[in-house]
């Protein structure tokens, strides 16, 4: 598992190791360095007479790059430090000034100008990135607040509009956070450096892993410093399951199980207009390895689930977990199955599109229920308008998803599960889980609903906590999504797939040189049990 701590977690587990006279400082600054030459040399780029640019802030961030630039500079860098502040880090300064770093302090005059043209006062430094064939940003870490201000604000838009244009692309490496986010939450208040390779310090930072600021980080490389011990009597409020989470908490039959125990899900999904998503739900469910399936549903669905899934039952029964709404319109009626449900304590709940509206007003009904609504963001929207009484659009929960996604909690008391590139869950009172396991195939009509049978066929099979199995689910539903991406496999029940037997395990991204092949929804559950096997045989 992945953990992120707030800012002040981390200066509290730095504390005592600072008060000890720890050189923590160095030993980030020669992490960062190393970083850079290994990243440097896997791009094939000669490190002696490379030219590096350092852009150093007041605070210590800066001091971590004064001194990485000192190292480079041993190392046959040509480098240059741009000095965003008045004082920068005495000590830093010096290492960087002995090790023949050359200083470029950067004028602010006129940076806030309103030409949108480039401020005059950053010229020389911009001549510089222009040259350079890596920049290191240590503008600020940890401790910044609110967007970026002055002269950082002005260089950091002229320098990621140079990049947009692609008129250069150097080599980006951020220091702790990308300067511009705000380390504890995934909003972005502003102009925010785009880093290829984030170096952070002591343990993760929230933005590093929630969206959309974590899409600012690149690739994270974690240098705990000697601190991880101390760091890890903290509370953790943003976490990531990784694969060996999801096979610690799947439900593996034993030689005892049968098919009640193992669980059986209720499906009230699809409608007339929408049928495929009984199908694509029940797909997900049984592909997941629930002991039944109920299909609860009207009977024109019905029959073409049957015809996919014989094996579904369409008789009324208990149930362990119940999935209601995918394929159903807003504003449809509570069917009876629906309503005996919402009301059962014993039955977990996952609860999509149409069901949504199906949701007690109260939100102190689910208390103590494990019940999970999956909605997208325009779903989210909605709910947060129709409850909260003020109007939230579809863009703001976009701009800060784990934030809306915990408001819907406190609104709902329920498990909230927004999708999304990223996958946020957050739960009430307690951790929010941050899934990014996917591929940008997966945004294809149905996905969602075959996320809402895994997640129904987890609940059922599982008693693990909601949130655990809904980051579980999402993270199957990623990387089978990548999986069929990758291996090219055809629809449900079609040829065996061809390809890397490692990739069977669905880990690692499509890249540019595979960026795999488009899916459809059925070929994300048909690779489900793939992805489960690579998982538990890890
Ligand atoms: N202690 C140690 O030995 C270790 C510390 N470590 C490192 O220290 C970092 C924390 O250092 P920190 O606390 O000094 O804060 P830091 O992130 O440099 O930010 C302050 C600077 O940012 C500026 N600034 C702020 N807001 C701004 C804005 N909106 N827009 C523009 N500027 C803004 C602010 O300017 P000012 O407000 O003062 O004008 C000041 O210059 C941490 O992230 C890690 O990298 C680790 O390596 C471990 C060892
Ligand atoms: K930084």
């Amino acid at each position: 598992m992945r953990h992120a701590y707030p800012a002040e977690a981390i200066r509290a587990a730095e504390a005592p190791a600072l008060a000890a006279g720890e050189p923590l400082m160095e030993r980030a600054a020669y992490a960062v360095a190393a970083a850079v030459v290994a990243e440097a040399r896997r791009r094939g780029l000669a490190l002696v007479g490379a030219r590096a640019l350092v852009l150093a802030g007041g605070g210590n961030n800066g001091g971590d790059g004064l001194f990485a630039a000192a190292h480079l500079a041993r190392r046959g860098l040509v480098v240059t430090a741009a000095l965003l502040r008045e004082r920068v880090h005495p000590e830093g300064l010096a290492a960087a000034r002995r090790a023949g770093v050359r200083l470029l302090p950067v004028s602010g005059d006129g940076a806030q100008g309103h030409t949108g043209m480039p401020a005059p006062g950053l010229a020389p430094v911009l001549a510089v990135a222009d040259d350079a064939d890596i920049w290191i940003d240590a503008i600020a870490g940890i401790g910044l607040t609110g967007g970026l201000r002055g002269v950082s604000g002005a260089l950091v838009a002229a320098l990621n509009e140079r990049r947009e244009r692609s008129i250069l692309d150097p080599l980006v490496v951020a220091i702790d956070v990308p300067s511009g986010l705000e380390s504890d939450v995934g909003a972005v208040p502003g102009e925010a450096v785009r880093a290829d390779v984030t170096v952070t310090m002591i343990g993760l930072k929230p933005a590093l892993l929630l969206p959309p600021a974590a899409a600012r980080a690149g690739r994270v490389e974690l240098v705990d410093l000697g601190l991880a011990e101390a760091l890890a009597a903290r509370p953790a409020p943003v976490r990531r399951l990784l694969g060996v989470d999801v096979a610690d908490l799947w439900p593996v039959p034993g030689p005892a199980d049968h098919k009640y125990t193992r669980g059986v899900v209720g499906l009230l999904a699809g409608s007339d207009a929408y049928p495929g998503a009984a199908v694509l739900a029940s797909s997900g469910a049984l592909r997941t390895g629930c002991g039944m399936v109920r299909y609860l549903g009207p009977e024109g669905a019905a029959r073409m689930v049957l015809a996919r899934h014989p094996e579904v039952v369409t008789a009324a029964g208990r149930v362990q977990a119940m999935v209601l709404g995918p394929g159903i319109a807003v504003g449809a009626p509570v069917p009876e199955s629906a309503g005996r449900a919402l009301v059962d304590s014993e039955v977990a709940l996952v609860v999509d599109a149409g069901g949504l509206d199906w949701l007690p007003t109260d939100p102190t009904a689910l208390a103590g229920r494990r019940v999970v609504l999956t909605p997208h963001a325009g779903e989210l929207a909605r709910l947060l308008t129709t409850r909260g009484g003020d109007p939230v659009e579809r863009s703001t929960i976009e701009a800060d998803p784990a934030r809306w996604a915990q408001r819907a909690t406190e609104l709902t008391g329920a498990t909230v599960l927004l999708k999304g590139a990223v996958t946020v869950v957050a739960q009430p009172g307690g951790t929010v889980f941050s899934q990014s396991d996917g591929t940008g195939w997966l945004a294809t009509a149905g996905s969602g609903d075959v996320l809402a049978g895994i997640l129904g066929a987890l609940l059922a099979g599982s008693d693990a906590p909601a949130g655990e199995l809904a980051a579980a689910a999402a993270l199957v539903h990623g990387r089978a999504g990548v999986w069929a991406a990758r291996n090219r496999r055809g629809s449900e029940g079609g040829p065996s797939p061809v390809g890397d037997p490692v990739s069977a395990t669905g880990r690692g991204p499509l890249d540019d040189r595979d960026p795999g092949a488009p899916i459809t929804a059925s070929d994300i559950a048909a690779a489900v049990p793939e992805v489960v096997r690579g998982i538990l045989a890890h």
